[in-house]
């Protein structure tokens, strides 16, 4: 028997059949969770077809795009295309019989937070959901990506898909993580050295010292981000973390189907001698905390660099693609990334919402106040993390620095409900992208971690975290 990758062996596990020579075979798909804005023209298209839902009870629909996360928190909504997305959702939901995490249920949050919240993400599983970002489950050693919505009504239909096999990349990552660096440097890093593409058509296998010695957040964060290298799947094979972090919750088996599935998720590894069709070294060892400069999330450098020169760049399509950048952004040549001021500070997310980035960057803000030009924003991944951001004293330490403590959603990481920044502004957001119009129309995004937005915050221009934290903290 061949050695396999782990991408192969749960690949192989739900292929029902191959369609051709060249890769492309019909997956079974265990989950799906779908949200307002990608799923309601698949629903259209079973109706139009008079089609039921093959497999209701392994789907989620959950609310998270669109829906408002004002503080005092009602079902309103300010915006009548979304109101219309939400009532429609609701319908579906009713109409085809699966479960639904409406805004006001306490279950309710982004739907790459409230799917392992649940229980719903365990290893081996194939999970194909209508956001990109479904890559995180990469953390749970599930193979996760995102799809379309013809593709969305196809599995809804089936339990199918119809999948071209990628190809294998495996990132190893060693060295141990410097002082205030955390995952999402460690994928900002991977991005800027490969770009924006260098993982398309790839999975990803992170393995490495590094990688072992994360935390589950910190593996989510970093799976989260691979589809921004092009990647349409991400897996870490899963260890101990990943079995004590899923026990127990709501719904994962336990007793001897525990056991039983424990069992089988020991296979999930790439075997020893198994071959990739690429692989590549990162050394966290001398990583500096990052943040993006330009359009693309792969358009980042360290803290300490600068804004960097067009006129350096002997590749005419790059050095195109930084003047466009920096004409977007507002930015001059040689400018010290630390002195760029900001006027917002955004944490929250599928990137960096969860427990740990807001413990993270309570830490940094705790008995500061932020500065007085900055607007700062807290919005929980997860109705789940802010009840437990609240009992730990995180909430009110961001209240007392002066941030607005908010409900959860997807709100500002891509402001389709009512936070939207207006033309100019500029955001230290612990989001993953920054494209032209992202969080609003005309404002610019600089992406960095949850620590580094809250050391932003503070010091009311981006800055090194570093300065902020005495060394042991
Ligand atoms: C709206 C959705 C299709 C989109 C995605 O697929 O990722 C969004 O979540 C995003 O982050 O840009
Ligand atoms: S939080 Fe942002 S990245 Fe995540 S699903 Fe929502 S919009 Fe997409």
């Amino acid at each position: 028997m061949s050695a396999k990758t782990l991408y192969e062996k749960i690949l192989e596990a739900h292929t029902v059949r191959e369609l051709d020579d060249d890769g492309q075979l019909l997956l079974y798909i265990d989950r799906s969770i779908l949200n307002e804005y990608t799923s309601p023209q698949a629903f259209s298209g079973l109706r139009d077809s008079q089609r039921q839902v093959r497999h209701p009870q392994t789907i989620l629909l959950n609310v998270d795009h669109v829906n408002p996360t004002r503080p005092q928190r009602d079902a309103l909504m300010t915006d009548s295309g979304g109101q219309l997305q939400v009532d429609y959702f609701r319908k579906n939901a009713a109409d085809f019989g699966i479960e639904l995490f409406d805004v006001l249920d306490p279950r309710q949050g982004i739907e790459h937070v409230v799917a392992h919240e649940q229980g719903l993400i365990m290893p081996g599983m194939v999970i194909a959901a209508g956001d990109s970002h479904t890559t995180t489950y990469g953390a749970f050693g599930a193979l996760g990506f995102g799809i379309g919505t013809s593709e969305i009504e196809h599995l809804l239909a089936t339990q199918t898909l119809v999948y071209q096999r990628l190809k294998t990349l495996r990132v190893n990552v060693s060295g141990e993580l410097p002082y205030a660096c955390s995952a999402k440097d460690i994928i900002l890093a991977l991005l800027e050295q490969i770009s924006a593409s260098g993982a398309t058509g790839y999975a990803i296998e992170f393995t490495g010292e590094t990688i072992g010695a994360l935390s589950m957040e910190g593996r989510m964060t970093l799976c989260n981000m691979a589809v921004e290298a092009g990647a349409r799947g991400a897996l870490i094979a899963p260890d101990e973390k990943v079995y004590d972090y899923i026990r127990g919750k709501p719904q994962m088996p336990d007793g001897e189907l525990w056991q039983l599935a424990l069992r089988d998720w020991e296979t999930l590894r790439s075997d020893p001698d198994a071959q990739f069709d690429k692989s590549l070294e990162i050394d966290c060892s001398d990583l500096m905390p990052k943040v993006s400069w330009g359009i693309s999330p792969d358009q980042t450098c360290s803290i300490g660099g600068c804004v960097p020169d067009p006129a350096g760049e002997a590749n005419l399509i790059k050095r195109q693609a930084i003047e466009k950048a920096l004409r977007y952004m507002g930015l001059t040549p040689g400018t010290p990334l630390q002195h760029i001021q900001i006027t917002h500070a955004f944490i929250g997310s599928c990137t960096n919402g969860r427990i740990e980035d807001l413990r993270a960057a309570a830490a940094v803000v705790a008995g500061r106040k932020i500065a007085s030009h900055v607007r700062g924003i807290i919005v929980p991944g997860s109705s789940q993390v802010r009840r437990q951001a609240e009992q730990e004293g995180l909430a009110q330490i961001f209240a007392d620095a002066g941030f607005e403590w908010r409900q959860s959603g997807c709100s500002m990481c891509l402001a389709m409900n009512e936070d939207v920044l207006a033309p100019g502004d500029r955001c230290a957001s612990g989001t993953n992208r920054n494209f032209p119009g992202r969080q609003g129309a005309g404002a610019r995004t600089h992406l960095m971690s949850p620590a580094m937005v809250a050391a932003a915050a503070v010091a009311g221009h981006l800055v090194d975290v570093r300065n902020f934290l005495s060394v042991g903290q």
